[in-house]
């Protein structure tokens, strides 16, 4: 069953005054044709995101959750699938001509690796003019003038105009590409984890320059990071992202010191606190986030979410339990997902496989230790009877409609979770359900 990702509505009138970018149900999945070819990669999975002018939004999240291939599609470098961007109230796709360039001027990128995103065959002064001169921008005197300007603003120095990239230290070359996005004066910037390349000496020299920047000419950015202690300290907001989807947002501040969320909870847990004798109890997810190509049908994070609501009848079932479930429902529908012509050749290829073969060996090694109370487990034997008939989707019908719940079956909506603009996605917001508890400790 594919659950309906609703989203939240468009921005209202007072709300898009102070956004420069607004962005609803935004998809962006990629189709391969290659070997593995049929689902695309979800990679961006309907977001509804707002970014003020003059704010710096913290984009957090797991690798592969999707917050490179959204940087991307704010500053056009990537095609939407569906959904609307919205720069300074216009629609992007519907600009034309002028209108268009012009947005592409006023919306650049900041890369991870400064090495690979600078041409190593031009100067430096040739990187940073290169955007003027696509544009045509002035004359070739007035372009080096700015190029001139734009190195002592990064602080370069003028002769640094005629070395070559692979000349210059990691910070440095950072400081270059900076100055290249900085070329065509920007509004907007997609800052796609600035500093994780460099050494931590340098990170806050950098860090520095680009809050200097941010404060001389007024500019709005996009932070993606890893480094939770950074984003905290920087940014003035935060959308903590999983799966392609948001699952909370709201003021940095408030959303550090509370998280709402489960998803936001275990991140946060993770922070290294800087005072070392504190004692804080970290959560440990399970597992790793599913495929991007088959996400769960309902909430994005119930594969792992430690606060997983749990169907009424089966209360008396104990952690333990539920675990064992849950990695019997995953290793089930992974099973389901190898096409079985592409099983046939695997096994011709590598032999015997026991992962696609022996699901009752593997359910009775897992099931072993665990108690499970009889009315649950002859559920559980009953599906791993349909798995091992190869009658997976009837395994997994089976475990769902036994041990599923809400958040196996229905995109959370996005739920207001303070007085102010904080929003969540979880099922346990909702009035019926008990907000999630304190997950550490486990
Ligand atoms: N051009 C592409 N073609 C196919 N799949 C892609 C492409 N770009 C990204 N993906 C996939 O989309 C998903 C999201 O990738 P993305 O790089 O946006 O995540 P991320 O959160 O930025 O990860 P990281 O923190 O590791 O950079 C991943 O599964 C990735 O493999």
């Amino acid at each position: 069953m594919t659950a309906q990702r609703h989203h939240e509505s468009e921005p209202s009138a007072s709300s898009t005054a102070e956004a420069l970018v607004a962005v609803s149900g935004l998809k962006k999945h990629y189709t391969d044709d290659g070997f593995f070819g049929g689902s695309p990669v979800k990679a961006v999975d309907g977001v509804d995101l707002t970014v003020r002018r003059g704010e710096t939004l913290g984009l957090v999240g797991e690798s592969g959750c999707g917050k490179t291939t959204l940087g991307r599609t704010l500053v056009g470098l990537e095609t939407p699938t569906a959904g609307t961007v919205r720069y300074d109230g216009q629609a992007i796709d519907e600009l034309s001509g002028e209108a268009r360039e012009q947005w592409r001027w006023n919306a650049q990128m900041v890369f991870q690796d400064p090495e690979s995103s600078l041409n190593a065959r031009l100067t430096v002064g040739e990187v940073v003019a290169e955007p003027l001169e696509v544009r045509d921008w002035k004359t070739e005197r007035e372009r080096r003038e700015r190029v001139f300007d734009l190195l002592d603003t990064v602080g370069l120095q003028r002769e640094h105009f005629y070395r070559y990239p692979h000349q210059f230290s990691g910070g440095q070359q950072q400081r270059i590409a900076i100055a290249r996005a900085l070329a065509p004066e920007p509004d907007f910037l997609v800052l796609d984890e600035p500093v994780s390349a460099l050494d931590a000496s340098v990170q806050a020299k950098v860090l520095n320059l680009l809050a200097d920047l941010q404060a001389e000419f007024g500019l709005t950015y996009v932070f993606i990071a890893h480094d939770l202690g950074v984003v905290r300290h920087l940014c003035d907001r935060v959308a903590v992202m999983y799966l392609g989807a948001i699952m909370e947002r709201g003021p940095a501040g408030e959303l550090f010191g509370a998280p709402a969320n489960p998803y936001t909870k275990a991140l946060v847990s993770a922070i290294p606190d800087p005072d070392p004798t504190a004692s804080r109890d970290r959560i440990t997810l399970r597992n790793s986030p599913p495929s991007p190509r088959d996400p769960p049908s309902g909430c994005p994070f119930s594969t792992r979410c430690p606060a997983k609501i749990r169907p009424a009848e089966y209360d008396h079932l104990d952690e333990a339990a539920w675990r064992a479930i849950d990695i019997l429902t995953e290793v089930v529908r992974e099973r389901g997902r190898t096409d079985p012509s592409l099983r046939d050749r695997i096994r011709s290829l590598v032999g015997r496989s026991p992962r696609f073969e022996s699901i009752d060996e593997f359910a009775s090694d897992l099931l072993s230790d665990v108690s499970i109370p009889e009315d649950a487990r002859n559920h559980v034997s009953e599906a791993v009877r349909l798995a091992s008939d190869g009658r997976e989707d009837a395994a997994l019908a089976r475990l769902s409609t036994e041990f599923g719940g809400v958040c196996d079956d229905e995109f959370p909506e996005s739920h207001s979770v303070t007085d102010g603009p904080r929003r969540s996605r979880c099922h346990r917001h909702r009035p019926t359900y008990s907000d999630p508890p304190d997950l550490t400790g486990e």
